[in-house]
């Protein structure tokens, strides 16, 4: 079965760029395909790469894009190298959904944990997020001053309503002693849901050091940023919180695999993708249904989109 590709690379400015600990993100960019198969009918995928977890670069994606030609079959799974991940996900579920007809998604509001702008607007940005239903946010840390950041902390459990809780993502930025100070926090409150990858991936056994010394439970992100490297740290024993971005995890068959064999404590989570990865990935979040609320209360970063931004987007060029 052969089926005519096409491509379109996109950017995607953020509402207010987003300050992490790897810096200031102004413009999402990555590449839509398009099949379509002898019945004109047509299947989307997206590559959103993350470079700074790993991933391909957009470079690179865009390069095996245009080595493929006009026609291609879903056989391309098999030759996909894991250095693609981002691509492997893309291509895997455009192919699938002329298998397989996908259910409607019915994931409410409580069911996502939503991002907050680091600092202090954090403080008022929860509350319109809280009134349409969401319970769970997450916020960057490592970006100010440590004594700055507890300070913000403190306020902010101040207003948020009790239940509500925070997870707090310090994307490898902080020293231990500084993860410390924060797991100390959390001795004292249930406000902290999970502190999310404080360390580095190279300091690995004192992330484990540390799960075990305090109440608050410890998430991995970027030191499980392709489904091998989750392998390998569940196979070195973490029993913390995985933290699973799926457009960049590689083969979605092979992640819903391991997960339904593996019980792991799992977040899936955003990597600020368009509309059609976003789709593919809450599917997918669907089936596994992990207890925990989905890293997908992102679509504020953006303007929504136009009902033709795809027929926009392969006019435009
Ligand atoms: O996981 C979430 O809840 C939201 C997504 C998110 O925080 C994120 C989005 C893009 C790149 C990195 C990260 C991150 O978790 O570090
Ligand atoms: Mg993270």
């Amino acid at each position: 079965m052969s089926y005519c590709f096409t491509f379109r690379v996109y950017q995607r400015p953020f509402l207010h760029p987003l300050h992490t600990h790897h810096g200031l993100w102004k413009v999402r960019e990555g590449i839509i395909l398009r099949l379509e198969n002898s019945q004109q009918e047509v299947a989307w995928g997206e590559i959103a790469p993350l470079p700074d977890f790993g991933s391909e670069t957009l470079e690179d994606a865009i390069a095996f894009c245009q080595s493929l030609g006009p026609q291609i079959s879903p056989t391309l799974l098999s030759s996909l190298p894991d250095s693609l991940p981002a691509c492997q996900f893309a291509f895997e579920s455009a192919f699938h959904q002329f298998l397989t007809p996908s259910p409607p998604l019915s994931l409410p509001p409580s069911r996502f944990a939503y991002l907050l702008p680091s600092g202090k607007p954090a403080l008022t940005a929860w509350y319109p997020l809280w009134q349409q239903g969401g319970r769970t946010f997450k916020w960057k840390i490592g970006v100010l001053p440590l004594h700055q950041e507890l300070d913000l902390f403190q306020q902010l459990d101040t207003l948020l309503p009790e239940g509500v809780q925070l997870r707090l993502d310090a994307n490898g930025g902080l020293t231990p002693d500084q993860t410390r100070e924060w797991l100390k926090i959390g001795e004292n409150t249930s406000r902290i849901e999970f502190l999310e990858q404080p360390l580095p991936p190279a300091e690995f056994p004192t992330l484990c050091t540390l799960q075990d010394q305090f109440k608050t439970p410890l998430a991995l992100d970027e030191s499980v940023s392709r489904l091998n490297d989750l392998k390998t740290c569940y196979n070195q024993g973490w029993r913390g919180v995985f933290v699973l971005k799926v457009a960049i995890a590689g083969s979605p068959q092979k992640l819903r695999q391991f997960c339904q064999t593996h019980p792991l404590d799992l977040v899936l989570s955003s990597v600020l993708e368009t509309p059609i990865a976003r789709t593919a990935a809450l599917h997918l979040a669907q089936e596994i249904a992990p207890q925990r609320a989905l890293g997908f209360g992102t679509t504020q970063w953006f303007k929504t989109v136009q009902k033709t931004w795809l027929n926009d987007l392969w006019t435009a060029s």
